[in-house]
């Protein structure tokens, strides 16, 4: 599992350990893993040209510290001060007795290097970058250079992942301690470029509950459900599909596509568009419904390509069993009767569908991705799943569970039905007895997985190729 902190938690873990270190101790630790990391993005220290954009806060100190580090190796650095009558002095006096220099001209030095390193906000830093900053962010960017970002990028939201104005894109984050929020979650996530974490013993000093997680191979392994000897169809699990309409019956295919390689043991079909399931997957249960009177399922899911069948959302919420609403059903849900429900429900909206649960316009879901999904779940107290490029799974009970983020997405996923492939396989992964936020972020994973083996075979691909890809993706994870 890759865990990741707010900024209060790691400030707090960060006041016991210094308590227990000699001054400077932990400074060092950093700015030592950050030299590091140069050194082997440089290749070759000795010659290279560095430019150290230098902030007020420790975060410039780092880069100060990890700067002399690289000048005593032969490397020609230079820093930029931002703020000079407010600079970390010890960096400060370290840099310049290694032989850096402090340029009045950031362009000319930009202009030939090898590598910035982006020390102009860390954990500390509010809002964009400032004005002052912009231009010589924007020259580190246009260079040759690669850009090393210390901690963060400057000018993302550490805790949220907000991009509220310009930042420095970086090609790669050397972090402390532990991740970040905003280095997992876009569009912070995208400045970020590769992140490494550099341990400095704060570790111990962490709370065991994270913030935010995002699952891994070995993970999802230890989710996903297994066969076991004695297994028939009905202990592993039936799931319901509630989806499709005479208007749009691939969205009843490509959801029961999902289920069927979900893990249930048995997918069983409700809707207007059994014909077109039935020929593409004859081990389909087909039933024309209502949903109530189809036979027992583990789990529903309800709504891609639904149309206006109101009815039956109302009939599957009021079962007895976890349920999923997606796409149509979320359209047509009523909050009270989510809210009501004694078994589990999992919600997984676009960024559009969670804009209209909560009443909002699309881009402040979008700008605000985190606080959004939290809010989805408190408010309909439900799970609730935010699809896109780094899908969120927060569950209803607050800040007491971390959320999930996707680490599996791809640009890929961005095709006409993956979201349905996405509800059948989730609903599946509920029937087989997986926890609502364990279902909806083990589904993101393979989902994106899935797509990946498939790309690997040839793109642009399709949602029903995604689908297809499940059981390799699946193989995947439990083989490695
Ligand atoms: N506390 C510690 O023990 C450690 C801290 N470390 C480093 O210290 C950093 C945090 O240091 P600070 O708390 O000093 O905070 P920062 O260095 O992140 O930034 C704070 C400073 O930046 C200014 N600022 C805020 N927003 C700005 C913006 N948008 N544009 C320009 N300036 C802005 C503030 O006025 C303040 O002076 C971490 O990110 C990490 O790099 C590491 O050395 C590891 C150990
Ligand atoms: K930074």
């Amino acid at each position: 599992m890759r865990t990741a902190y707010s900024v209060e938690t790691v400030r707090n873990a960060e006041t016991e350990l210094m308590a227990r270190l000699p001054e400077g101790a932990l400074m060092q630790r950093a700015a030592a893993g950050l030299a590091a990391a140069c050194a082997d993005l440089l290749g070759r220290v000795y010659g290279a040209r560095v430019v150290v954009l230098v902030g007020s806060g420790d975060n410039g100190g780092d880069a100060l510290y990890a700067g002399a580090r690289l000048a005593r190796r032969g490397a020609g650095v230079s820093a930029v001060l931002l703020a000079p009558d407010r600079t970390h002095q010890g960096g400060l006096a370290a840099f310049t007795g290694a032989g850096g220099r402090v340029t009045d001209d950031p362009f000319e030095v930009l202009a030939v290097a090898d590598l910035v390193l982006d020390g102009i906000t860390g954990i500390g830093g509010k809002g964009g970058l400032r004005p002052d900053a912009v231009p010589v962010a924007r020259a580190a960017r246009g260079s040759d250079a690669v850009v090393v970002a210390v901690d963060l990028p400057s000018g993302v939201e550490a805790d949220s992942g907000e991009v509220r104005g310009e930042a420095l894109r970086a090609d790669a984050t050397v972090t402390f301690g532990t991740y970040k929020p905003g280095l997992l979650i876009d569009p912070a996530r995208e400045y970020a470029g590769t992140v490494r974490l550099v341990g400095i013993g704060l570790e111990a000093h962490l709370p065991s509950v994270p913030d935010l997680e995002a699952l891994q191979h070995a993970d999802v392994a230890r989710l996903l459900p297994e066969p076991a000897a004695e297994s028939d169809k009905y202990r592993r699990g039936v799931v319901g599909v509630v989806a499709g309409s005479a208007r749009y019956p691939g969205a009843a295919v490509l959801a029961v596509a999902g289920a069927l390689r979900g893990g249930a043991g048995a997918v069983r079909y409700v809707g207007h568009a059994a014909d077109a399931v039935i020929a593409r997957f004859p081990e389909t249960l087909v039933h024309a419904g209502p949903p109530a009177k189809a036979g027992r399922v583990q789990a529903w899911v309800v709504g891609p390509g639904l149309g206006d069948d109101e009815e039956a959302v109302r009939d599957v919420l009021a079962s007895d069993v976890p349920v999923l609403v997606d796409a149509d059903g979320l359209r047509l849900l009523d909050a009270a009767a989510v809210r009501d429900r004694d078994a589990p429900t999992l919600l997984t909206p676009h960024a559009g569908e969670a804009a209209a649960l909560l009443g909002v316009p699309r881009e402040e879901v979008e700008s605000s991705r985190l606080a959004s999904v939290r809010e989805l779940a408190a408010h309909y107290g439900a799970t609730a799943l935010l699809k896109g490029s780094t899908t969120l799974v927060a569950g209803p009970d607050g800040s007491r569970t971390p959320v999930r983020v996707n680490p599996m997405g791809t640009p890929w996923l961005a095709t006409a039905g993956s979201g349905d492939v996405l509800s059948g396989l989730a609903g599946s992964l509920l029937a087989a007895g997986l926890e609502p936020r364990d279902a909806g972020s083990v589904a993101a994973y393979l989902h994106g997985l899935a797509a990946r083996h498939a790309v690997a075979e040839g793109a642009p691909i399709t949602s029903y190729d995604v689908a297809s890809a499940l059981p390799s993706a699946w193989h995947d994870v439990t083989h490695t």
